[in-house]
């Protein structure tokens, strides 16, 4: 696929999900670049996998559009893999069954570290090792775009700072766009170029360093999350209830894009 960074990999226009007719995600707009690194940060139950399996197209969308580039090859790193544990998988295997030559698997294990692992069992990698594994095979292709749901769960603090390097630096050997799933707060911030704040709609979205001050940043992950993270005051026009709703204020479509400078 050929595609100039300015035009997007993918984009978003007023994308909504409902189930049982209450929308799950409502009215998101967004687009990824090659070359951009976009975070999606919310409380549990805000939509964020629901939003990108809608990008990836096995999630229907009630509403809106999204837009892919012409032959967009997309790379997919699950929030979980169910594997039958009684079924004997070697890393391999599992990187065979991509289709892929077996040079190409072993040069993405390298890509992330874990190719003196080739021969092991994918039963017996640890959680960092697994979450290495997944984007070893969600490389292979060569994606235009890399999609990742919480690419860092179950791995340790310092593993999961190289895993964001990781994916840095996969982002500037291939050149392509990533959107991924975070709560690794911390370091979403040091890792990412933007961040969408999703709680069915988008609070905020913008540069990390400026959102960590916006007061729906504030609202949503409690003061002393965004504390640690920075002060700033900014106007912000809607509050939400329990349930992410908004309860007061402006309509939500007029405040989805507000990027701070
Ligand atoms: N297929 C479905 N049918 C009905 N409800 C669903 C379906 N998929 C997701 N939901 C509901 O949609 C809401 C959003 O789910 P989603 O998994 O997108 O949230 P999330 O932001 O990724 O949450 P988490 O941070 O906990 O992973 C949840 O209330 C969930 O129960």
């Amino acid at each position: 696929m050929t595609t100039t960074d300015a035009e997007p990999l993918v984009r978003l226009d007023q994308v909504s999900v409902s189930f049982n007719e209450l929308p799950v995600v409502d009215r998101v707009s967004l687009e990824v670049r090659r070359n951009d690194i976009v975070t999606i940060i919310g409380p549990n139950g805000a939509g964020k996998t629901t939003l990108i399996k809608a990008v990836l197209g096995i999630q229907p969308v009630t509403a809106g559009r999204i837009h892919k580039a012409h032959r967009l090859l997309i790379g997919y790193v699950p929030q979980h893999l169910e594997l039958q544990p009684t079924l004997p998988l070697s890393v391999r295997r599992f990187m065979a069954l991509t289709g892929a030559p077996e040079t190409e698997c072993q040069s993405a294990l390298a890509r992330t570290g874990i190719r003196p692992l080739f021969r092991k069992s994918v039963h017996h990698l640890s959680g960092g090792e697994m979450q290495r594994l997944l984007l070893a095979r969600a490389l292979v292709r060569k994606p235009d775009l890399l999609v990742l749901d919480e690419p860092a769960q179950g791995v340790d603090i310092n593993g999961q700072a190289a895993l964001y390097e990781l994916i840095r630096d996969v982002r500037d050997e291939l050149a392509c766009g990533v959107i991924m799933i975070s709560h690794d707060l911390h370091l979403v911030m040091a890792a990412t170029d933007r961040v969408i704040c999703l709680n069915q709609h988008v609070c905020c979205s913008g540069y990390p360093a400026d959102i960590s001050h916006d007061p729906a940043f504030v609202e949503t992950f409690g003061q002393p999350v965004a504390e640690s993270l920075a002060v700033y005051h900014h106007h912000h026009n809607h509050s939400h209830d329990l349930h992410g709703d908004v309860v007061d204020g402006e309509h939500p479509e007029h405040v989805e894009h507000h990027v701070h400078s």
